[in-house]
């Protein structure tokens, strides 16, 4: 039954599992209360610098020196930037953009089976908003989280509606990443072979879906946050709608959807790994009055048992580490225990 109060909105949209596409398709002409953000979390367009983008860098010929130093000096100076010419092919791109597409339109009663309480794993979660215990203002967005264990585990467990899509995409990406990795981390002396697996040894991928949102200004998609990962590895359609801080400023630079593209950004694992050498950036989404919106992160992350703080190759030549000894696993449950709050998240690692 279609909700008619405040409190049914959260019981429709998170408990029965409708999520934000079943309000949007009610077709509602104004935003419910429990989706107005408080001013201060609406997106200030006139703190956009509309000048200025964050770095696109072509990765068609990786024997070029430049390309490697491009890397290094925008993941320094932005935390953020977008590849193209990556070597992901663009039909799996379509492919994965077109399967994400199809798991949402699925009914809701077959989305439900992948809600928390239903769902025969924890590595696969459907859900709207972040942490709708936690989250006051609930976010316009729908996910479907997938943490990857095995080809054999992914096969029984993740939805057929997107699954090879998923695992095509995300195999497809592993080499771009252990590329970028190693060449980020060379300025640290710091070789990729020695900690790939403390740096990539687990993936999490996200496919959100941002519906048709009455009063989209109102509204946030996702708020003010930085990911927990070493890098991020970030698919989004045509629609926009991605800002992100231009640091050390409290303005924002709108990303701009590029065909094929990918954008990447820093980490909170990587900032802790490289003793704030690499800094995570806080970014948000907006919500769109006219179009639904796809994007797919994949989360390239330490495993759970790991424990993270500054390399000892970074700290070889005296210099002071800023962040303590931390269990991966205590960390990510620190990001999953509160609403997004900016980079507050990384405190919980600061000596
Ligand atoms: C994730 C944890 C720490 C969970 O630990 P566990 O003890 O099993 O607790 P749990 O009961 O499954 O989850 C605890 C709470 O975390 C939250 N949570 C867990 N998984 C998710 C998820 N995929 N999406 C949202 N919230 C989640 C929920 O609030 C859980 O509470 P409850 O709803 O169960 O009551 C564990 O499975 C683990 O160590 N996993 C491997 C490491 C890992 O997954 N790292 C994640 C890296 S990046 C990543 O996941 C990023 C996600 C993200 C999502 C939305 C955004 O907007 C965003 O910016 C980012
Ligand atoms: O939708 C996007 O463009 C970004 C989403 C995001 O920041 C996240 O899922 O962590
Ligand atoms: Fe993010």
């Amino acid at each position: 039954m279609a909700p008619s109060s405040d409190y049914d909105y959260r019981h429709f949209a998170v408990t029965k599992g409708h999520g934000v596409k079943g309000i949007s398709d009610l077709g509602l002409n104004t935003l419910p209360q429990q989706y107005v953000q408080p001013p201060k979390e609406r997106i200030d367009m006139r703190k956009v610098l509309n000048k200025e983008s964050i770095p696109v860098i072509d990765m068609s010929n990786l024997d070029d020196p430049n390309v490697a130093r491009y890397v290094v000096d925008a993941a320094e100076k932005w935390g953020f930037f977008q590849i193209v010419n990556h070597g992901v092919p663009t039909e799996v791109l379509e492919n994965l953009m077109e399967a994400t597409r199809t798991f949402f339109e699925l009914p809701v009663e077959e989305k439900a089976q992948y809600l928390q309480e239903n769902c025969l794993t924890k590595n696969v979660r459907f859900g709207t908003s972040f942490i709708p215990k936690a989250d006051k203002v609930l976010e316009w967005k729908d996910y479907l989280s997938l943490f990857y264990v095995s080809d054999d585990e992914s096969s029984r467990y993740w939805p057929s509606a997107c699954r090879n899509e998923v695992m095509e995409y995300m195999k497809k990406s592993e080499s771009v990443v252990k590329w970028l990795l190693k060449v980020l981390l060379q300025p640290l002396d710091v070789d990729l072979d020695s900690k790939e697996s403390l740096l990539m040894g687990s993936k999490r991928i996200n496919l959100n879906y941002y519906p048709i949102c009455p009063n989209p200004e109102l509204a946030v998609g996702v708020g003010r946050h930085s990911d927990v990962s070493t890098l991020t590895f970030l698919l989004q359609d045509s629609i926009g709608g991605l800002y992100v801080q231009k640091m050390e400023t409290d303005h924002w630079i709108h990303v701009p959807p590029i065909t094929g593209s990918i954008v990447i950004n820093v980490g909170d694992a990587l900032q802790i790994l490289s003793n704030g050498k690499y800094k995570s950036v806080e970014h948000r989404v907006a919500a769109n009055g006219d179009k639904n919106r796809i994007s797919v992160p994949i989360f390239f992350n330490p495993r759970p048992d790991d424990i993270i703080c500054p390399l000892p190759e970074v700290l070889q030549n005296g210099e002071i580490p800023i962040y303590r000894r931390v269990l991966y696993s205590d960390y990510v449950k620190h990001f999953f225990r509160k609403s997004h709050d900016g980079k507050q998240t990384v405190d919980f690692a600061k000596i």
